[in-house]
């Protein structure tokens, strides 16, 4: 590395994300040269550990914690701080993680691309120029605004990062939109004990799930007093003195709703915006991600994109595996692909949360499948007394089993420690671990796992 202002690197990397510290780590290690490039010093370590998945489930165990005699704004405030103190400890440890290796730095600053090996980091006379053989993007997604009259401009208007930064606790929260972000926020923010109502403009949540387990989550959201109004069109929005009116219509009947605060949970886009693509020949998706192919090579071979940038699923163990596919390609045979995932596990951390992987029980019927459904209400499940010792028994297992070869096909996990089983479930059908040989397994005991010694044999329907 040269001149203060201009610098090589054997890489650079683009964006503080998982996928590109992971891989920018490992190359370090490796003895590499490596430029990370992060816009914002409240950013060090990505979204994930700044304001999304970790100060998020955070919020879902404190927000789990609280009791009917605690002062609703004060034990908010006091978990606002407890988010705070520890995204400032990740932060922390995350620019050491890359900062504190020999050939390794981090760039605080907005980088654009000048030709595709050069890229400028901040603007004027602190402008520093990068090249680098090879560059990998990992700028992120952030969240859509939709285009409703009156919401942009609307003073109530919070983004997921302004509302878990405010330890204000908002009386009212209306959110717009009913999936992973939208019903996690709704949770969250209910069991705080704001009153909330969540406009959905699909004719029910979940609508990639099966009937039953979208009934059941809606059922839990429901009975924990979040108002959800499904098959919503928002009209506009309308800032009053005491609150933001949001119009909508469902069925040609409207209605109205009152809001302290108003979520956009509409779906997130690639961070593409300013970082001169076209200068280095990188093109796009008809969707606006980053194109890649399964090794994650943009249209230019030495330029890789990783996470949510790339237009695939936006979740962080995905860009985590980016970084597996990237390093396969920089350091090792190659092999690895996008199209070798199997079994990519979900889950939507309501309370309880809903965990999901491989077919749902309607897909495989559409597929033709001859399946074996195995359902089970949490409350039933006498090998699982667990639910009943953490006094969460809300929910359901469902189990999709080809009913030839006794594989699994998939699973909606609608339990206490759900997150934690599916990685069973997902495992299982990644390595061909047979419906039987997951039921007839040893657990340990008081457990979740064990449900599954039970509910594979409360079969619902076979055909
Ligand atoms: C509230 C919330 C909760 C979530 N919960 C979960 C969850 O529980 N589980 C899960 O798996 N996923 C969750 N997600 C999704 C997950 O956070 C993302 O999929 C993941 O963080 C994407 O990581 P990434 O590697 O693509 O980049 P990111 O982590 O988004 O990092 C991109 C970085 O690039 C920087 N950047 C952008 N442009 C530039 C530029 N031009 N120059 C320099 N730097 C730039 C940004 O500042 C940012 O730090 C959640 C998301 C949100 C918003
Ligand atoms: N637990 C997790 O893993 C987790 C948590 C939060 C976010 N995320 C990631 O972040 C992504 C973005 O989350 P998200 O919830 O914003 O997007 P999403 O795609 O999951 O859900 C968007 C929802 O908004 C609805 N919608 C779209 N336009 C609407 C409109 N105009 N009015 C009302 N409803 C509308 C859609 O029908 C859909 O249900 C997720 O897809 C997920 O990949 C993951």
């Amino acid at each position: 590395m040269d001149h203060d202002n201009q610098l090589t690197a054997d890489v650079i990397v683009i964006g503080f994300g998982k996928g590109g510290k992971t891989a920018a780590r490992v190359l370090a290690d490796a003895g590499r040269s490596v430029v990370l490039v992060e816009r914002s010093a409240n950013m060090y370590g990505g979204t994930c550990p700044n304001v999304g998945c970790v100060p998020s489930k955070m919020l879902v165990h404190y927000s789990g914690e609280r009791r009917l005699e605690d002062d609703a704004q004060e034990f908010f405030a006091k978990s606002i701080a407890g988010v705070r103190e520890l995204t400032t400890a990740f932060r922390a440890g995350n620019f050491a993680a890359i900062d504190g290796r020999p050939t390794a730095m981090v760039l605080t600053g907005t980088a654009r691309f000048l030709d595709e090996h050069t890229v400028s980091v901040g603007e004027g006379d602190d402008a520093v120029t990068v090249t680098g053989a090879t560059i990998l993007i990992n700028t992120g997604s952030e969240a859509i605004v939709p285009a409703v009259p009156g919401l942009a401009e609307s003073t109530r208007l919070v983004s997921s990062t302004e509302l878990i930064q405010n330890d204000h606790l908002p009386r009212r929260l209306v959110v717009i939109g009913g999936g992973y972000l939208g019903l996690e926020f709704a949770s969250i923010y209910r069991h705080f004990g704001a009153e909330v109502t969540v406009l959905e403009s699909a004719e029910r949540l979940l609508p990639r799930e099966d009937d039953d387990v979208a009934a059941a989550v809606t059922g839990i959201l429901a009975g924990d007093g979040i108002r959800i109004i499904t098959g919503a069109t928002v009209l506009d929005v309308r800032d009053e003195e005491a609150g933001s009116i949001v119009r909508y219509e469902v069925d040609g009947d409207s209605g109205e709703v009152e809001a302290d605060a108003l979520l956009p949970a509409t779906g997130r886009r690639p961070v593409i915006e300013g970082l001169g693509l076209e200068a280095a020949g990188v093109e796009l998706t008809e969707r606006g991600g980053i194109r890649v192919d399964e090794h994650l090579r943009t249209s230019r071979p030495h330029i890789f994109a990783l996470g949510d940038v790339n237009g695939g699923e936006q979740f962080t163990y995905i860009s985590l595996d980016d970084a597996r596919i990237v390093l396969d390609q920089l350091l090792g045979s190659g092999e690895r692909a996008t199209t070798d995932r199997v079994a990519v596990p979900h889950t939507l951390f309501t309370t309880p949360p809903l965990a999901t992987v491989g077919l749902t029980e309607r897909r495989a019927r559409t597929e033709g499948r001859r399946v074996r459904v195995a359902r089970e209400n949490v409350a039933d499940i006498v090998a699982m007394p667990r639910a009943y010792a953490m006094e969460e028994t809300r929910g359901l297992m469902k189990f999709i089993v080809d009913s030839d070869t006794d594989l699994i096909l998939g699973a909606a996990l609608l339990s206490i420690d759900a997150q934690e089983l599916v990685n069973t479930v997902a495992l299982a059908m990644r390595h061909g671990i047979t419906a039987t040989q997951l039921r007839d397994s040893i657990y340990t005991h008081p457990s979740s796992t064990e449900a599954f010694n039970e509910v594979f044999d409360n079969i619902v329907s076979e055909a």
